[in-house]
């Protein structure tokens, strides 16, 4: 049997960085998602004694024998699938020398937090099975979409669907949603993986990407929203890597030089968040409200990058994506981590197809990719299938 599952990768609407430090945020899921195949080797296959790793992203394959898995971790890792642990600091060291002999290239080096990640989920929910799992992405990687939370939301799902602390239909056909107790489990251990790859997550992006919609999340406590609005938004790629580690460790380390001031960012950004909640929940009865809705995103969605770039997490590219879209009287704030990676462009109901050709035609011009993503759709799903 195989075990499918996929995850979908996020967009903040309001609220990075500060939702670290106890910030509210709002944050949507996307069309956009990352699979995980999950395959228990058989007796009779070849690799019937290891683990093998396939990431078709990067076309890098990884197999440790299940020996080796064994050594590194104690036999109580392997028992820990309904308690969502922590990495300690003996398994961590465990991990980093099991990845260390993989030779990971230099140019791909990023990778070794996503194989870390996997190795003690896989490790503590299915212990020392020979098996073969393969991620694939819709997502670009390390661009502020998610694409880590939607790895470690999938894998959690894989993992978790064929164990006892979850109870789901194997024969159930197609893709097919978790119980609430269930998606909460999976949201906790891909809570762990996150924490391996961000070192400090605040929980956002693993939590849109289990429950999928519209979120509005605070201290790990979250809102699910049923929105009344259908909000367009186009997703500019600057192709600028970034890693979110580092720059959730630069802004923490900001605060600590100017908590003041920062403390004042933070509320501010909340500010924003909650105003942002209270806009998306209003009912728009006509085309006119509408139009007064995406107002007022547009505008908070301006304060908000404003306060970004006072957390130091704006970049060049970034800058000129939203210097080109304000030329069209568009508004643009970063997403995610930022630093490069992605820029959110709210596109009104009303503005003509032709103006968003030329934007996306200039924005392109400049190097940029850009796509308009379908946004607030389900969360996480898993699939079986039995080889006949
Ligand atoms: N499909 C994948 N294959 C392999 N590794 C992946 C995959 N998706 C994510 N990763 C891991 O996650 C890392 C990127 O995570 P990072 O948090 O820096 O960016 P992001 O999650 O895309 O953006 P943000 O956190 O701002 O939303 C990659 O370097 C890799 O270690
Ligand atoms: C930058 C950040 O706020 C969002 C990354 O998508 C980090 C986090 O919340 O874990
Ligand atoms: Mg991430």
């Amino acid at each position: 049997m195989e075990v499918k599952s996929r995850a979908p990768g996020k967009i903040i609407l309001a609220g990075e960085h500060a939702v670290v430090h106890g910030s509210t945020a709002v944050a949507s899921s996307i069309d956009l998602y990352t699979y995980v195949s999950l395959r228990f080797s058989t007796p009779s296959s070849d690799n019937d004694e290891s683990l093998r790793l396939v990431l078709k992203d990067t076309g890098l394959e990884f197999s440790w024998p299940i020996s080796r898995i064994r050594e590194a971790f104690p036999e109580s890792v392997a028992l820990l699938s309904s308690k969502p642990t922590s990495c300690s600091v003996e398994c961590t060291k465990a991990i980093a020398s099991l990845v260390e002999q993989l030779n990971i290239p230099e140019a791909k080096i990023g990778l070794a937090s996503g194989v870390s990640a996997f190795l003690w989920l896989y490790s503590s929910i299915q212990g020392f099975k020979p098996a073969t799992v393969v991620v694939t992405s819709e997502l670009p990687l390390g661009s502020g979409l998610g694409s880590s939370a939607a790895l470690c939301v999938a894998l959690a799902a894989a993992l978790l669907a064929v164990t006892d602390s979850v109870s789901v239909d194997v024969n159930h056909k197609g893709w097919h949603t978790f119980g609430e107790k269930e998606l909460d489990l999976v949201n906790k251990w891909a809570l762990e993986g996150e924490k391996i790859i961000h070192g400090k997550p605040s929980g956002i992006d693993n939590t849109v990407s289990a429950y999928g919609n519209i979120i509005s999340f605070k201290s790990g406590n979250l809102t699910r929203m049923k929105s009344n609005v259908s909000l367009k938004m186009l997703i500019t790629n600057t192709k600028v890597g970034r890693n979110t580690k580092a720059l959730v460790a630069g802004v923490s380390e900001r605060m600590l030089r100017h908590p003041d001031a920062m403390a004042f960012v933070f509320s501010a950004v909340d500010s924003i968040s909650k105003e942002l909640t209270t806009v998306l929940h209003s009912p728009t009865p006509d085309e006119l409200s509408v139009t007064e809705m995406e107002e007022k995103v547009e505008e908070l969605m301006e304060m908000n990058q404003g306060l970004l770039q006072s957390m130091g997490v704006s970049h060049a590219t970034i800058e000129t994506v939203l210097r080109t879209t304000l030329k069209y009287k568009l508004a643009s704030k970063l997403t995610g981590a930022g630093g490069g990676g992605c820029v959110l462009t709210l596109l009104p109901t009303l503005l003509s197809a032709t103006v968003v050709d030329k934007v996306i035609a200039e924005l392109e011009s400049s190097g940029f990719q850009c796509f308009i993503a379908g946004i607030g759709g389900n969360g996480v799903e898993i699939s079986f299938e039995h080889s006949s």
